[in-house]
């Protein structure tokens, strides 16, 4: 590094620095979210190093380990589970953790126990994992109502009572995407700094988008409604010009794109999947609390998504988010197709 050509980069936005700042304008805060978000923060960091080096991993061994021949590797999404587990407990700041990854909800006991619970998705975007595709990781914060007492109840709160949320992109730069209730900014990693540095403040969506996302495959059991918003999308009739496809099938990815270019991301209910795929908890909370916070919108085909009340932790949700003008007019073909019936 050239350190004195670098020397103007210290007054850089850093995200510690950012999350400082915000707590210096609530006098009342104690630092105990910045410190989670820290370890959260932390817990990406080392994903992001372990991403980039899957392809090499039955060479050098994953988590720092130097000769494994022989050893069987940890799957990257058990191994980011377990990263974020203990960063999330090692905190401090911590009552209840929903992962994906675990069948039942974690509740940290009693002395390292804090004020927040999270949710998460430790490696979203499974099927691209092994081909060096996008992926990443997706988060949401709520905080808990009784420290010495947690309950499930604490994190089965519909999405709009989330405090924070975000995710992070491990792709051809790793970005790390976060809302704390005032707006969104995204963050990129400079990787000779090992730090996230404010890249797009105060991401806000476009109002109408020109791309649209969905699995086309499942195309022979969607609803009517999908059926035809997706049929609009290439056949217009207004004279408009047919959106693109865009379709990575990491949910971070797909999603990301649509907060940045504009456009509508589709996870439908069909008829073999009459919840759609997506959880509530870990995935259509936190972008829907994103795109809402950019400006967007978030429909589940009946509702807004952050209205959802979610009964399981695991539960799943169809979801329809993205630009203002592009979600009202799915949600204008389901609320005729409910005057039908
Ligand atoms: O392969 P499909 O059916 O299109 O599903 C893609 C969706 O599934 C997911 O991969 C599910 O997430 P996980 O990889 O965390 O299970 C989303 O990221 C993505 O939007
Ligand atoms: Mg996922
Ligand atoms: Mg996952």
């Amino acid at each position: 590094m050239d350190h004195a050509a670098d020397a103007h980069r210290t007054d850089l936005m850093t995200i510690t620095r950012f999350v400082l700042n915000e707590q210096s304008k609530h006098p009342d805060s104690r630092g105990d979210f910045t410190i989670l978000l820290s370890h959260i923060v932390l817990g990406c960091k080392f994903v992001c190093s372990a991403v980039n080096k899957a392809g090499l991993a039955k060479l050098i061994g994953l988590a720092g380990e130097t000769n494994v021949q022989g050893e069987e590797q940890k799957k990257l999404d058990v191994l980011s589970n377990e990263v974020f587990v203990k960063a999330l407990i090692s905190s401090g700041r911590t009552s209840i953790l929903v992962s994906e990854e675990d069948e039942e909800a974690t509740f940290v006991e009693p002395s390292k126990r804090g004020k927040y619970c999270v949710v998460f998705d430790p490696l979203d975007g499974s099927s691209n994992i092994d081909c060096g595709v996008s992926i990443g990781t997706i988060f949401g914060i709520y905080t808990v109502k009784d420290r010495e007492n947690p309950i499930l109840d604490d994190v089965l709160k519909p999405g709009k009572h989330m405090v924070a949320a975000g995710y992070c992109m491990y792709g051809s730069s790793c970005t790390f995407v976060l809302s704390t209730g005032s707006g969104v900014n995204g963050f990129t990693l400079d990787p000779s700094l090992g730090e996230f540095i404010l890249t797009h403040p105060d991401i806000k969506i476009p109002k109408k988008g020109k791309i649209y996302s969905v699995n086309e495959g499942n195309a022979k059991n969607w609803d009517e409604p999908t059926a035809k918003y997706v049929d609009k999308c290439k056949f217009p009739k207004d004279g408009s010009s047919p959106k693109s496809l865009r379709y990575v099938g990491s949910m971070v990815a797909d999603v990301h794109r649509t907060l940045l270019y504009g456009g509508i991301f589709l996870y439908p209910a069909d008829k073999k999947s009459p919840n759609g795929k997506l959880r509530v908890l870990y995935e259509v909370f936190p972008m829907s609390f994103l795109m809402e916070q950019a400006g967007g919108q978030a429909f589940t085909g009946k509702q807004r998504a952050l209205d959802l009340v979610p009964k399981k932790i695991h539960e799943r949700s169809p979801i329809f988010l993205g630009s203002y003008d592009d979600v009202e007019e799915i949600k204008a073909l389901y609320a005729a197709e409910g005057k039908k019936e």
